[in-house]
């Protein structure tokens, strides 16, 4: 995964510190990505970055290095466009910005619909996001309809709970099924009963924040004793973990790559996001080696059920999906 988020959004109480990687920066990565081989890219409207992303794939497709069809790209609609009526636009300015005629995945990027309009995290007095009016249900259906146009490919869901993902498979006369589940999963948030359900009813798992997420957000998180937008006050630091570590040496690898190599022996999806050319290369190394049952069993261990992407400002959403166990 190459993408980033990019939204700085400054509340009297909160601070939203999604750092914004240069664009050039951007469509170098995606550039050096499909040239050591990564074939899915994971982009999302709300990162403010699908240009720079389009470009690059772009110029490796017309390089001939890759075909559009060997590629898997994922997009995500955003929280305001979740009325059935702006659904298709939404995904038509993704398509517009990547340069694309269709896109492999789309996901719907969060449960909760958030007041339409022109700003993304639409705040109250207190700061709490504004939700709109809408039912998962009914933009789904929407959803379906891009299927139908030939617009994606397939559609699935991020950030959704179990209980928010049975109702959708249960919804009646559902078209098409959810194909998978973008959700954050870690050692310090394993996910097992979330995994388990989604895996048991045909819903493919891709784990984000896989390392933890950026030093920079870590440290608003850990320094600036904001109550960051993205949630967690706790320091997270999974790639200094003396586990992680002490496993790391065992296979001559580095953390970053135990991390990454945790999720393909669980069967889960793993979108590592980098800008920088020789962790990009690094973190695709990971098919050379196996974990063994000790090392996966003492990374399922280190879990503490530690979220970093909270989301508090959503809190009080109806659709907030946090609010249960899993
Ligand atoms: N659906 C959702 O709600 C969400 C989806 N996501 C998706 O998941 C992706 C990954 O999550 P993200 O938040 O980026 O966090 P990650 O856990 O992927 O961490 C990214 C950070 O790790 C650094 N890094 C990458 N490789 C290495 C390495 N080998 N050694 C040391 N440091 C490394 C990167 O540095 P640098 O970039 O500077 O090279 C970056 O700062 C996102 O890009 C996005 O696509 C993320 C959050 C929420
Ligand atoms: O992808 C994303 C980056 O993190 C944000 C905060 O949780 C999310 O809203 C968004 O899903």
């Amino acid at each position: 995964s190459i993408a980033s988020s990019s939204v700085t959004c400054r509340h009297e109480k909160y601070l939203w510190c999604f750092p914004q990687e240069a664009p050039g920066d951007v469509t170098n990565a995606v550039k050096v990505a499909i040239d050591a081989g990564y074939r899915h890219f994971d982009c999302a409207s709300f990162y403010h970055n699908e240009t720079e992303i389009g470009v690059g794939i772009q110029l490796k497709v017309k390089e001939g290095v890759v075909k559009r069809e060997d590629l898997f790209i994922v997009s995500k609609l955003w929280c305001t466009c979740h009325e059935k009526s702006l659904v298709e636009a939404a995904c038509t300015r993704s398509l517009r910005a990547l340069k694309l005629s269709y896109l492999d995945l789309y996901l719907m990027h969060w449960p909760m619909g958030f007041q339409s309009g022109r700003n993304e995290l639409p705040l109250d007095q207190e700061g709490m996001v504004i939700p709109s009016d809408t039912d998962f249900l009914d933009t789904w259906e929407a959803m379906e309809e891009l299927v139908d146009a030939g617009l994606v490919r397939a559609i699935g869901v991020s950030n959704f709970n179990h209980e928010q993902l049975e109702r959708l498979l249960n919804k009646p006369n559902l078209r098409f099924k959810p194909v998978n589940n973008q959700i954050e999963c870690h050692p310090y948030l394993t996910q097992k009963n979330l995994i388990s359900f989604c895996q048991s009813r045909g819903v493919s798992v891709t784990a984000y924040l896989p390392l933890g997420g950026s030093r920079r957000m870590q440290t608003c998180l850990i320094s600036q004793r904001l109550p960051c937008a993205l949630g967690s006050s706790e320091g997270v630091h999974l790639l200094e973990d003396p586990v992680i570590q002490r496993i790391a040496e065992k296979h001559s690898k580095s953390s970053a790559q135990i991390l990454i190599r945790f999720h393909i022996q669980r069967h889960v999806i793993v979108i590592p996001k980098s800008v920088t050319q020789t962790w990009i290369l690094e973190n695709f190394q990971v098919f050379d080696f196996e974990l063994s049952e000790e090392d996966m069993n003492d990374m399922l261990g280190l879990d503490r059920n530690l979220r970093l992407a909270t989301f508090p400002i959503a809190g009080n959403h109806k659709d907030y999906p946090f609010n249960i166990e899993y």
